[in-house]
């Protein structure tokens, strides 16, 4: 049969298991969020970089299409200005005195590369420049915004030079023509980032291209004598922006390479990305030193005390003489939110040194009053022991919390016994006797834990004036079956003896070490063989079955046997 006190603390330590599996866990969590919002801020630098400078290129080209189209409307007004001048309600005749009139025209207007009669709109007679210019249509078609007015895309057939044919229609067969070079409508010399790299072409309605210029083109333009190799990608990933004329059936269309628009903000766009690494590097960088970094121990604590996480569990003390249950030892757990309890090798030292073992201990009496209550008012032979900390003999502090919190409880000041340890020196012996007189005089016993291990000995146990002395484990540990004397533990318990102290054995384990104890008067003991520290139900639960006033020899369940341990 498997000792169910036993179990409980197994089970404690499963716990504690479950928790540090969490923490991977948790770990594992941030180190995953720190790569994936790590890598972020890369990609969306790069993102937000490629819009912007898409927007910017856009910008541009509609500023290019709007400046082209307002030159080239301006060009056609013109034209049709110069037109309506003339007396067209009859069909002129060519004479010198008309031709005059055109070359006039044409030398006023600079934007007019010729004007003449058109008849059938086939070539141009009494042309301004010569007798009669021939024109071939480039565009099939013939646009008209107004009944007398018509627009053609033309080639001069002389010159090779292409334009834009305006004409005002007199009859069905003869109208006034003004031949616009298209060269003229796209601005020269724009000073912007592109220049080399846009595409402008202007149509006509139906479609037909009036006039285009390219890289290739302009690049020509400007050095006629040597020969260009069109970079084939320039028509790659073109952005493209198109606008129409409302007066005059044209539009301009501008398309600049997206790869040069980018490529012009190639140091930028290092500079950009840069910094999309660094600050992804920074963002992975956080979240891997919080994913491996442990929790600083002093908040948790602190938080801990104030939810109220600190708990004590009872561990019983048995009167080994006659088998009485003698009251118990309230010895720390953590017990955390999802129900870990952690033991107090994991922050007792922290504790201590941090100074928080002292609202961790006032916290812990408080329950103690709460819990103890009203057994301990039924029992009143039994004994509640709280182990101190060096601290606590510091300052009166101790005296007046110990009063405020068992004053009006139903666990007595003489049911109390409060434990300093030897392990760690007290600072000052006058001062900690002083307040060690103050608590007995309330009725309050006070005992020497772990004596024999540390620098205080005897010294401690007579200047402070001791009621309990606790033999450590580590003696207990020595008793084995072949042991005929344990130096130490006799001596300590004739000392006690002599000073009219109560002798209590600590971490018992075996029969051998009971058996031991008991032969060499140690009056009390506690440890495994008889239980761990319980959590509160479970003392209580023991003391309702061996706490009883008249207690006989009782049986004490045994903790590493499957039967029951008699203690007598
Ligand atoms: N100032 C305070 N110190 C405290 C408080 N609660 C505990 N402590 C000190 O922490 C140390 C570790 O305590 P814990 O893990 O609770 O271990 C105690 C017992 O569980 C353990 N024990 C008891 N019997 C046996 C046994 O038979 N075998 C075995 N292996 N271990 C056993 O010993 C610890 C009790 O030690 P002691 O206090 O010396 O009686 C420990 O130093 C505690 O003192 C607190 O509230 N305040």
């Amino acid at each position: 049969m498997v000792n169910p006190l036993l179990a409980a603390a197994d089970y404690s330590l499963a716990r504690e298991g479950k928790c540090a599996l969490k923490n991977r866990f948790r770990s594992i969590i941030l180190l995953f969020l720190g790569v994936v919002l790590g890598i972020f801020p890369v990609f969306a630098a790069h993102i937000a970089m490629r819009d912007y400078l898409m927007g910017r290129g856009e910008r541009f080209l509609d500023q290019t299409a709007q400046r082209t189209l307002v030159r080239a409307e301006t060009f056609v007004q013109e034209a049709i200005d110069v037109f309506s001048a003339l007396p067209h309600f009859r069909v002129p005749v060519c004479d010198n005195a008309l031709q005059e009139r055109f070359r006039g025209m044409m030398l006023r207007h600079s934007v007019l590369h010729d004007v003449g009669l058109i008849y059938n709109g086939e070539y141009m007679y009494c042309s301004s420049i010569k007798e009669s210019t021939s024109f071939q249509p480039t565009s099939s078609q013939v646009i008209g915004a107004v009944d007398h007015l018509s627009y053609r895309a033309v080639r001069d057939s002389l010159t090779g030079k292409e334009g834009l044919l305006v004409q005002w229609h007199i009859t069905e067969f003869v109208s006034i023509g003004g031949f616009i070079l298209v060269e003229n409508f796209v601005p020269q010399g724009m000073q912007t980032d592109y220049v080399d790299f846009y595409r402008i072409s202007m149509k006509l309605k139906n479609n037909e291209t009036i006039t285009e210029s390219t890289p290739v083109s302009r690049l020509r333009q400007r050095a006629p004598f040597y020969s260009f190799e069109p970079d084939p990608n320039w028509v790659k990933d073109l952005i493209t922006h198109e606008v129409n004329s409302s007066r005059y059936p044209l539009t301009v269309s501008v398309a600049l390479p997206f790869s040069a628009v980018w490529d012009s903000f190639g140091g930028v766009m290092r500079v950009v990305d840069g910094l999309g690494i660094l600050t992804g590097a920074l963002i992975m960088f956080f979240f891997v030193r919080m994913g491996l970094r442990k929790p600083d121990p002093y908040v948790s604590l602190e938080q801990a005390i104030k939810r109220k996480e600190f708990v004590p569990y009872y561990q019983p003390i048995l009167d080994i003489q006659s088998g009485r249950l003698a009251g118990c030892e309230v010895l720390v757990r953590w017990r955390k939110p999802d129900g870990t309890i952690l033991s107090p090798g994991h922050f007792i030292d922290v504790a201590e040194a941090s100074g928080l073992a002292l609202p961790m201990t006032a916290l812990l009496m408080e329950q103690v009053a709460e819990d103890l209550s009203e057994s301990y008012a039924k029992h009143p032979n039994l004994k509640v022991a709280i182990n101190l900390f060096n601290k606590h003999f510091e300052d009166l502090a101790i005296v007046r919390e110990v009063e405020q919190v068992f004053g009006n409880s139903g666990v007595r000041f003489e049911q109390l016994v409060l434990e300093v340890t030897e392990r760690l020196p007290l600072e000052n012996l006058d001062r900690a006797r002083a307040i060690i007189a103050r608590l007995q005089e309330l009725g309050i016993r006070v005992a020497l834990d772990d004596a024999g291990t540390g620098h205080g000995g005897f010294a401690y146990l007579q200047k402070l004036g001791m009621d309990i002395i606790k033999i450590d484990k580590l003696f207990v540990d020595t008793i084995t079956a072949e042991t005929e004397t344990v130096p130490i533990i006799d001596s300590l318990s004739q000392m006690a003896k002599g000073m009219d102290m109560v002798v209590v054995a600590e971490g018992v384990e075996t029969d051998e070490q009971l058996d031991y104890l008991r032969r060499s008067g140690i009056d009390e003991a506690q440890g495994f063989l008889f239980s761990p520290a319980l959590p509160a139900s479970a003392y209580l639960q023991l003391v309702g079955a061996l706490g009883g006033k008249n207690q006989k020899k009782k049986q004490i369940p045994a903790a590493n046997k499957d039967n029951v341990k008699t203690v007598s």
